[in-house]
């Protein structure tokens, strides 16, 4: 039996509350498949018999259409009890520190070999469509040499505050369109931050993840410095990270900076899992003419990224204005309504990326957290 195929199965399936299949919102956990039986918990938004039953049967139909023999076992999972982080479990390799954050349960970085490429745009908007598919979703902008959170989603000159929390100071994110943000751009100036070195950078990174109060989360989207660097390095030595999203333009001057991004990932001590790419600026469609598509930056950079870092092309964005005038006005492009063919885009990588993060935790564990070497 193909894990695979009973995920794709399980993809049909669509919940009857919000029509997003049970894979893209994230519902199926603890997939077991040991020929006949196939096992998992629904994570369900409610308790309701009809509800249940619904699913249960629908799932029940989907596999048994995939194989026939299968002896489908559906635990439902009450939503006061959640789930224990699916990225959080058991890591390979040495002793593992406490889990600093067992509340959330997928931690995604988004990546990109140089700067400008729209990394942070895409980590917004990822981030909103995420949560319109059904997720609960958390942003944190660890650009620390050029945050650009608090312009694109109208958070600027506002501070977080300090709250106890049994005796211990923690850091309250800002909220922007119903989803906790924290930024660097909050605390630090960005003329204090180039400044800013290894065991500073690494502090405020800590403190971001470890002193915040997130809450419950099914993705903490992690907008980092473009390129290789601390940041990243401290990342990866504070949490167990799910999986990487590079962003690339289409031209080759970007794609040979994505491939060292990449490549930081694949290192044998970290070993973050790509979940894929997502292309930005693909190509140029005028406000006045929708349907025309003109290639300004080349083709294939993001299918070749997607090939050499054995992931998929997540998704194509093209470049348009209101992209732009959105980041700059403080409501990201997707949240325009009316802009059809700029919403669907990002909701492709959106459910894409909610898939492939499905995908990696059934068939991967935990992504270690890099011990730091004392050296
Ligand atoms: N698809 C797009 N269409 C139009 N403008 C875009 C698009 N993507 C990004 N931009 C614009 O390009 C500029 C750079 O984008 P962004 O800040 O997201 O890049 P970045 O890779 O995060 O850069 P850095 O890491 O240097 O901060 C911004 O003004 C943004 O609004």
């Amino acid at each position: 039996m193909d894990t695979t195929k009973i995920i794709r199965a399980l993809a049909t399936v669509q919940d009857p509350n919000t029509g997003t299949d049970l894979i893209t919102a994230n519902m199926v956990l603890h997939l077991k498949v040991a020929a006949p039986d196939v096992t998992f918990t629904l994570q369900l938004p409610k308790l309701d018999n009809d509800y249940k039953q619904q699913l249960n049967f629908a799932c029940q139909e989907a596999i048994l259409d995939v194989y026939p023999e299968a002896n489908v076992h559906v635990h439902m999972q009450n939503p006061g009890n959640p789930a224990p982080a699916s990225a959080q479990g058991a890591a390979t390799g040495g002793p593992q520190k406490p889990n600093p954050l067992p509340q959330i349960r997928n931690i995604i970085a988004i990546a990109s070999g140089k700067g400008g490429v729209g990394k942070s745009t895409v980590a917004v908007n990822l981030a909103l469509a995420l949560q319109e598919i059904g997720g609960t979703v958390g942003l944190l902008d660890a650009d620390v040499y050029g945050p650009s959170a608090p312009t694109m989603l109208g958070l600027v000159g506002q501070k977080p505050t300090v709250e106890k929390v049994y005796g211990k100071p923690k850091i309250k994110p800002l909220y922007a369109y119903g989803m906790p943000v924290m930024s660097t751009g909050f605390v630090v100036e960005p003329e204090q931050a180039v400044v800013l070195r290894g065991p500073r950078l690494s502090g405020i990174i800590k403190q971001f993840l470890e002193e915040c109060i997130w809450p419950p989360l099914d993705y903490l989207i992690i907008d980092l410095p473009p390129g290789t660097g601390d940041v990243q390095l401290s990342l990866v030595q504070t949490v167990s990270v799910t999986g990487a999203v590079l962003v690339t333009t289409p031209q080759e001057v970007a794609l040979s900076d994505a491939i060292k991004a990449m490549n930081m990932f694949f290192l044998p001590d970290v070993q973050v899992p790509v979940l894929g790419v997502v292309e930005n600026m693909s190509w140029f469609t005028p406000r006045e003419l929708p349907d025309n598509k003109y290639y300004l930056f080349g083709k294939d950079g993001g299918k070749i990224l997607a090939k050499k870092s054995n992931s998929m092309l997540l998704g194509q964005i093209p470049l348009i204005q209101g992209i732009r005038e959105g980041g700059d006005s403080g409501k990201p492009a997707f949240l325009d309504k009316e802009d059809t063919v700029t919403r669907e885009a990002w909701l492709k990588v959106a459910k894409n990326v909610a898939r492939q993060t499905a995908l990696r935790n059934e068939m991967m564990s935990a992504t270690p957290v890099v011990q730091v070497k004392n050296t």
